[in-house]
C-alpha cells in the first residue's frame, strides 16, 4: 500500500522541477515534468541524473521508478534542441541512460501515453517496464531523418530479434501495450493508478539482482541469421525509402547489435552523427513541425482570419452531395469520426455503388455503428437540417452554381456550404447564394478517406467563423488542414499545372512517359506525372481543358494552330489519348497499358508510336534527356509557381505550401517540401539561374519566367522564413 503522506518534494536545484523527486518509503519516483510531451530537454536530463545520483546515495532507497507527469511518459529527445548548444550539453541522453542501466538499485519505467524515441530507449535501459493498457511505445526517429541514437538500435534487437527490430525501427510504428507485452518489451500491464502500481511493483522487486535484467548484457536471439535477415530487408527498405537515407542507416546500426554492446553503441553513435549532419534530418524535422504549425493559421486577407480569435461553429451533421469517388471517400472520413452524414446523389446506381463501397471500407468492428450514422437520399430536402454541406459533384461551374442555389434555398440559414472543387472560383460559386460568408472551399484529395490533406479555401466573403469551422472539421476527421486563398487551382493544383505541362513537353523532345516517371520517382515521389495521370483519370484534365476552351472532344478548336493556345505553347498529346478513349487505369490504357485487374503500368508500344509520329509530324528531333534535366524542368517551374503564390498572398507562409505538397501530392518528406527544398537543399540562386537558362531555351514556356519574388529574394538574400511566421522553425 502506498502511503501518499510519505511523499516529499525536494527541488534541489532550479531545474530539478523538470524531474520531480519524491519518496514513497524505500522507493524513489522520478517524474519527468516537461509539458506537453515530457521531451528530454537539457534540464530534464540534468534533473534525472541528479535524481538518480541522489537515490544511489541514500541508503534508505532500494528501488527507483521513472515516469512522466501529465499526459505521457517522455516522447523522446527534444527535437527543437537539435542543432542548438543545449543539445550538446552534458549530461546527454546517453549518459542518463547509462546511469539507469548501471544503477545497482533496480529501475522501473512506468509507462503511460506514448513512450517514443529516447523515451522508449530510457524504458529499455531500465530493468523493468510497466505499462497501462492504453500506452504505446515505439522508435519513430526514422521519420525525423535520424536513428534511435540512445541505444535503441542495440537494445531493441536484444529483446525482439533483428528481424522485428528492423521492421519496427524502419517503419517507426507505435505499438500498443498488449503487443509490447507479447514481444517481451514490457513486463506487466497494470490497471488502475499507475503511480501506486509502480511503487508497489518496485517494492516487490527490491533486493533482486539487476544484472540479469540489463538488456545491454543480453545477446540478440536471431544473431546467426543477421546477414540473411538484412539482405532480405534491404531491397524492400530501399524501394520504400525512395531516396531517404535514414531507413537503411537504421538497418546498418541494428546489424551491429550482434557485436558486443559497447562496439554496437559506438557504431550507432557514428551512424547517428552521419544522419544528424545530413541535409535530410533537418528537412524531415522541418516537416514534422510544419505539420503542427499549420494549425496556427491566419491569412493576410483579413486579420480576423486567425486561429487565435476565430471561433468555429459546432458541426454535428454534414450533407455530402454527389456519391462519386470523392463524395464516398469524404463520407467515409466523416463517419469514421462519428459525424452524422446525409449522402445525396441524383443517380440511383451510383448511390447504391457508393453505399456498397462505404460498407466495405468501414472496418468490420464498427461498420454497423458507423453505418447507423448514415442517411442516403436522392431528395435535396433531406439536407434541410444539416450543419454543413460538402458538395462533390462533377467539376463544372454551371452544375456547381445550380447545386449551390438549391442548397442555399433548402438548408438552414446558418449552415455552411463547402465545395470540394479542384480549382474552380469559390467566389463565383458563393455569388449564387445569399450567404457568401458561409461558403468555403474544402478540397479533399483522393482517396479522401486516406489522404491526410485538406486544403481549405478562403473566398473573398468567407467569414473567419466559416474558415475556423472548416479547419476544425479537418482536425475532427484527422486531416492536416491548410488554409489558402482563392485562385484557379488554389495552391496544390495550380503548382501542378506547370509540372504536368513541362512533363508532356519533354515527350515532344525525346523522353518516353516511363523516362519522366522514373526520374521523378527516383527523386522520391511515389508516382511520376504519367502514372499519376493514369491513376486519377486523364479525363479530369481533359474536361477541364474543354471547359476552358483549350480543346474540344473532337480535337483543337477551329482555326487554332495545333501547338499553341491563346499565344502559349500547347501540347495536345494528352487530348489525343482521351479522344482514343484511353482515360487511364479505369479504361485499361492511358499513358501506359494495364492488364485486366492489374494496376501495374506497362510501357505501351501504341503510345510510343503515337509520340514518334507526333514528333515527326511537328518536326521535333528526338534527343536523350538526362534525369537531372527532367527533374529540374518538372520541379523548378512548380516551385516557381509557389513563389508567385506567396507573392500574391494566396498562401500565408511557405510552410503552408510545403505541407500541401507533403500531404496531398506525395512530395518526398526527406526533402522537406518544394519550398524548403528550393531554399535549403538546392539554393534559391541556383533555382533562379536554372529557370533563366531554361527560359532562354524555351521562351514560349511562359511559366519558366522566374517569379519577381524569387528574383527579389535572391537579389536581397532574404529567406523564406522572413516572409511569414516560419521563423519559429
Ligand atoms: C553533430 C552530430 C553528433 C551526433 C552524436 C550522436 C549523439 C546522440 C545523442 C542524442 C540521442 C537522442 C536519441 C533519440 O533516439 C532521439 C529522439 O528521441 S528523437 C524524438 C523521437 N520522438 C518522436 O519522434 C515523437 C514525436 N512526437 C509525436 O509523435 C507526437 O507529438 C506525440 C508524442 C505522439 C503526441 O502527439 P499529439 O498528442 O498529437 O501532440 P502533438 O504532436 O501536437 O505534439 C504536441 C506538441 O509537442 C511538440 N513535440 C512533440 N514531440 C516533440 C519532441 N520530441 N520534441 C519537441 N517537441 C515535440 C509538438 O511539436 C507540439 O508542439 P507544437 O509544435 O504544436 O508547438
Ligand atoms: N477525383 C479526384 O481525384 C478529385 C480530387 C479532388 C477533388 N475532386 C473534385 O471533386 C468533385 C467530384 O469529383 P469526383 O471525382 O468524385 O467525381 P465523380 O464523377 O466520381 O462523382 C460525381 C458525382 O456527382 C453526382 N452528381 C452529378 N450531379 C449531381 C447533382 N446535381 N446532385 C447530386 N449529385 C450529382 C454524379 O452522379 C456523380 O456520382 C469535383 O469537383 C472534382 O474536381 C476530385
Amino acid at each position: 500500500m502506498v502511503n501518499t503522506m510519505t511523499l516529499t518534494w525536494e527541488a534541489t536545484r532550479e531545474f530539478a522541477v523538470m524531474a520531480e523527486y519524491s519518496t514513497y518509503g524505500s522507493v524513489v519516483v522520478l517524474q519527468v515534468n516537461n509539458p506537453p510531451v515530457n521531451s528530454f530537454s537539457y534540464h530534464v536530463r540534468q534533473g534525472l541524473v541528479d535524481g538518480l545520483e541522489k537515490a544511489q546515495r541514500d541508503p534508505a532507497i532500494r528501488s527507483i521508478v521513472i515516469m512522466g507527469k501529465g499526459r505521457t511518459f517522455p516522447a523522446g529527445a527534444d527535437v527543437r534542441e537539435f542543432g542548438t548548444a543545449s543539445a550538446g550539453m552534458m549530461p546527454d541522453l546517453l549518459s542518463v541512460l547509462a546511469a539507469v542501466d548501471t544503477s545497482p538499485k533496480p529501475v522501473v519505467s512506468a509507462i503511460h501515453g506514448t513512450a517514443l524515441g529516447g523515451g522508449f530507449e530510457l524504458a529499455l535501459a531500465s530493468h523493468y517496464r510497466l505499462a497501462v493498457p492504453s500506452a504505446r511505445v515505439g522508435l519513430p526517429e526514422v521519420h525525423l531523418g535520424i536513428l534511435p541514437g540512445a541505444g535503441g538500435t542495440q537494445r531493441l534487437p536484444r529483446v525482439v530479434g533483428v528481424k522485428t527490430a528492423i521492421q519496427m525501427i524502419t517503419t517507426g510504428q507505435h505499438i500498443k501495450a498488449q503487443q509490447a507485452l507479447s514481444l517481451g518489451l514490457v513486463d506487466k500491464i497494470v490497471q488502475g493508478d499507475l503511480l501506486k502500481e509502480a511503487v508497489s511493483f518496485a517494492r516487490s522487486i527490491e533486493g533482486r539482482p539487476v544484472e540479469d535484467r540489463r538488456i545491454s548484457q543480453k545477446t540478440v536471439p536471431d544473431a546467426e541469421k543477421v546477414g540473411e535477415v538484412v539482405d532480405a530487408a534491404r531491397k524492400t527498405i530501399i524501394r520504400r525509402a525512395r531516396g531517404a537515407i535514414a531507413p537503411m542507416t537504421c538497418v546498418q546500426a541494428i546489424q551491429a547489435s550482434v557485436l558486443p554492446f559497447d562496439v554496437g553503441m559506438q557504431r550507432e553513435r557514428e551512424l547517428m552523427a552521419f544522419l544528424m549532419t545530413s541535409w535530410q534530418a533537418p528537412a524531415q524535422q522541418y516537416a514534422f513541425f510544419s505539420e503542427r504549425e499549420v494549425r496556427r493559421w491566419s491569412h493576410p486577407r483579413d486579420k480576423r482570419v486567425n486561429f487565435k480569435t476565430a471561433k468555429p461553429r459546432v458541426i454535428k451533421s454534414v450533407g455530402v452531395v454527389g456519391a462519386g469517388t470523392m463524395g464516398v471517400g469524404i463520407t467515409i472520413s466523416l463517419l469514421q469520426a462519428g459525424l452524422k452524414v446525409v449522402l445525396l446523389e441524383v443517380n440511383k446506381k451510383q448511390l447504391d455503388r457508393g453505399i456498397t463501397t462505404i460498407q466495405k471500407t468501414l472496418s468490420q468492428k464498427s461498420a454497423s455503428q458507423r453505418m447507423s450514422l448514415l442517411t442516403t437520399t436522392m431528395d435535396y430536402s433531406a439536407l434541410s437540417d444539416v450543419d454543413m454541406v460538402i458538395e462533390a459533384v462533377f467539376e463544372s461551374m454551371r452544375l456547381k452554381k445550380e447545386v449551390f442555389k438549391k442548397l442555399d434555398s433548402i438548408t438552414k440559414p446558418q449552415a455552411i456550404l463547402a465545395s470540394n472543387t479542384s480549382g474552380l472560383d469559390i467566389d463565383k460559386i458563393a455569388a449564387v447564394t445569399k450567404r457568401p460568408d458561409k461558403v468555403v472551399g474544402t478540397h479533399f484529395f483522393a482517396p479522401a478517406n486516406i489522404m491526410r490533406l485538406l486544403e481549405n479555401i478562403l473566398g473573398k466573403h468567407t467569414s473567419a467563423e466559416t474558415i475556423a469551422t472548416a479547419m476544425q472539421l479537418g482536425t475532427t476527421i484527422g486531416k492536416v488542414g491548410v488554409l489558402v486563398g482563392n485562385c484557379p487551382g488554389f495552391v496544390g493544383n495550380r503548382m501542378l499545372g506547370p509540372y504536368v505541362t513541362e512533363a508532356v513537353f519533354l515527350l515532344e523532345e525525346g523522353a518516353d512517359p516511363q523516362d519522366v516517371d522514373k526520374a521523378i520517382e527516383e527523386f522520391g515521389f511515389a508516382m511520376g506525372p504519367f502514372r499519376m495521370g493514369d491513376l486519377s483519370g486523364l479525363d479530369i484534365g481533359w474536361r477541364g481543358r474543354i471547359e476552358k476552351g483549350l480543346t474540344t472532344e473532337q480535337g483543337p478548336p477551329p482555326a487554332t494552330p495545333p501547338l499553341y493556345r491563346r499565344g502559349n505553347r500547347y501540347c495536345p498529346l494528352a487530348d489525343m489519348l482521351c479522344m482514343q478513349g484511353r482515360l487511364g487505369q479505369k479504361t485499361g490504357a492511358g499513358w501506359y497499358r494495364y492488364e485486366p485487374g492489374s494496376r501495374a503500368a506497362l510501357p505501351d508500344p501504341v503510345v510510343q508510336q503515337m509520340i514518334r509520329e507526333y514528333r515527326q509530324e511537328h518536326g521535333f528531333k528526338k534527343r536523350t534527356i538526362s534525369s537531372q534535366e527532367i527533374v529540374e524542368r518538372c520541379l523548378y517551374p512548380l516551385i516557381n509557381e509557389g513563389f508567385h503564390i506567396l507573392d500574391e498572398g494566396i498562401a500565408a507562409r511557405s510552410m503552408d505550401i510545403d505541407v500541401t505538397y507533403l500531404f496531398g501530392y506525395g512530395w518526398p518528406r526527406h526533402t522537406g517540401g518544394p519550398m524548403y527544398y528550393a531554399e535549403k537543399v538546392v539554393g534559391l540562386e541556383k533555382i533562379l539561374r536554372s529557370l533563366e537558362s531554361y527560359q532562354a531555351q524555351y521562351p514560349d514556356h511562359h511559366y519558366l519566367q522566374p517569379s519577381p519574388l524569387l528574383r527579389d529574394m535572391v537579389a536581397k538574400g532574404t529567406s523564406l522564413a522572413a516572409l511569414g511566421t516560419d521563423s519559429k522553425l
